[in-house]
């Protein structure tokens, strides 16, 4: 078999050409909302400024608005031509030096590809891309995030279901050192599980939820009910691997900001507190992505946010929450938490190409006892974002990242929201299609599924 390329995978990729599919709805409905949103932000923001003219000399601020305006117009354009599906343009060149990268696999594998024929995985990242180039070309906005605002809202909305999670492994977590076996073991599924379905709210899926809302979803995904909506279930197998680990080193590819976050730093917590992880390398993302994903801003804000916002001050377990935050702090000064942001993650390639094209990011995953992939879009890198039987067993679907030498365990850790899946039993696709024909992008369902070469 040939290597699989960006324009051939190893089975037919997800794309915007099929339209009855999710990758059709994605390009000519969500994105444009998203779009629409990122407009909104740039404009209310550019707007406040005015008002906050103490901060910087009226000179800037003009200048600051007067930029904008491009920049609206710029984003403005994006729009226009996804909506007319063009052709996709060469990225122009910015501070974030990767665009000849991108330029170079546009033109061999796509020199005619518009938003739609071009597979969904590329076409959606390139928008991303697209946006972060508006912002890094400028001169006063390069580091705004036309994201933050929304991840920062739905942190706030998840007060709620925060205190709830404090209440409940605030001491689960301080005594993990010397916690029993049993105890470890639930404790450790409990955690799985929270992190999983903390991937559940999602900002780019469900950008309009208000607190109630937010705290009404987290409750149902928390609930036992969901557990039942794990259609593939390695957990078991996944606790069997942990379960001995002592001082390892373990890696998660982070997935979205805010609740999710949190719902993963409690993951990490437990790993150091209980003595299975020396160090935990926490892997971000280097430009805003996605809408939700994290970026270092977003990991350094959480932190702050938790411990002085007065959504979070007014908790009844607020005092936990700040010895929490205590411990954290210390494993983040001490290094025994990591936070790093390769461009690899950033860039349109599934990761069946992450051991040729980020040799120095796998060289370093390699060292790890378990890498941890959050969420639908790792998810669909993973598995190369293409049409396998869903009963492919899922080292078939992750290629290289099983078969490569030195390949570490992994566990991906995802709601489902594309129609893309592998692992299941057979049948199991099938008779859920039949109980719920949106199941495969709902984020009502989800898997745990591990690669343990
Ligand atoms: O990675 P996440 O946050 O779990 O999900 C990302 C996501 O919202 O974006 C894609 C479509 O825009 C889908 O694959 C998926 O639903």
């Amino acid at each position: 078999m040939q290597a699989p390329t960006p324009a051939a995978p190893p089975c037919p990729p997800l794309s915007g050409q099929h339209r009855n599919s999710f990758a059709f709805t994605t390009i000519t409905k969500r994105l444009p909302v998203i779009l629409a949103k990122a407009v909104d932000d740039l404009t209310r923001t550019s707007y406040a400024l005015g008002r906050d003219s103490a901060t910087s000399s009226d000179d800037t601020v003009q200048a600051k608005r007067e930029e904008a305006k491009q920049l609206l117009s710029q984003l403005g354009e994006i729009r226009y031509e996804l909506q007319r599906d063009r052709k996709l343009k060469p990225i122009a060149a910015d501070h974030d030096g990767d665009s000849e990268h991108w330029n170079r696999l546009l033109q061999t594998h796509f020199p005619d590809g518009t938003w739609l024929s071009t597979p969904w995985l590329v076409s959606e990242c390139y928008m991303y891309r697209l946006v972060r180039g508006v912002f890094a070309r400028s001169t006063h906005w390069r580091d705004h995030d036309p994201f933050a605002r929304q991840k920062q809202e739905a942190l706030q909305h998840s007060a709620t279901t925060v205190n709830a999670l404090v209440g409940r492994f605030h001491a689960i977590l301080r005594d993990a050192a010397t916690a029993d076996d049993h105890m470890s073991a639930t404790a450790f599924a409990e955690l799985v599980n929270v992190s999983l379905w903390g991937n559940g709210t999602d900002l780019s899926l469900l950008p309009n939820l208000n607190a109630e809302q937010t705290a009404s979803l987290q409750a149902a995904m928390t609930s036992e009910d969901a557990h039942h909506h794990t259609i593939a279930n390695d957990l078991p197998a996944l606790w069997e691997l942990v379960a001995p680990l002592r001082e390892a080193r373990i890696d998660i590819i982070l997935d979205n900001a805010g609740f999710e976050l949190f719902c993963d730093l409690l993951l990490a917590d437990w790993l150091v507190q209980s003595g299975r992880a020396r160090v935990v390398h926490f892997h971000a993302k280097q430009i805003p992505w996605f809408v939700s994903d994290v970026i270092r801003a977003d990991f350094d804000w959480t932190h702050r946010a938790l411990r002085e916002l007065e959504c979070f001050t007014t908790l009844s377990h607020h005092d936990d929450l700040v010895a929490m935050l205590d411990r954290w702090q210390s494993h983040l000064s001490a290094g025994r938490w990591l936070l790093e942001a390769d461009p690899f993650w950033t860039t349109p390639y599934a990761f069946w190409h992450l051991p040729s094209h980020a040799p120095s990011l796998w060289r370093a995953l390699q060292q790890s006892s378990l890498c941890i992939y959050k969420g639908d879009l790792n998810y669909r890198k993973l598995v190369y974002d293409c049409m396998w039987r869903p009963d492919t067993p899922f080292h078939e679907a992750i290629g290289p990242l099983h078969t490569a030498p030195g390949a570490p365990p992994l566990v991906a850790l995802r709601t489902c929201k594309a129609d893309v899946v592998a692992g299941l039993a057979a049948g199991k696709a099938e008779a859920l299609s039949l109980a719920c024909p949106e199941w495969m992008v709902n984020g009502e369902y989800a898997v745990i599924q591990l690669s343990k070469p």
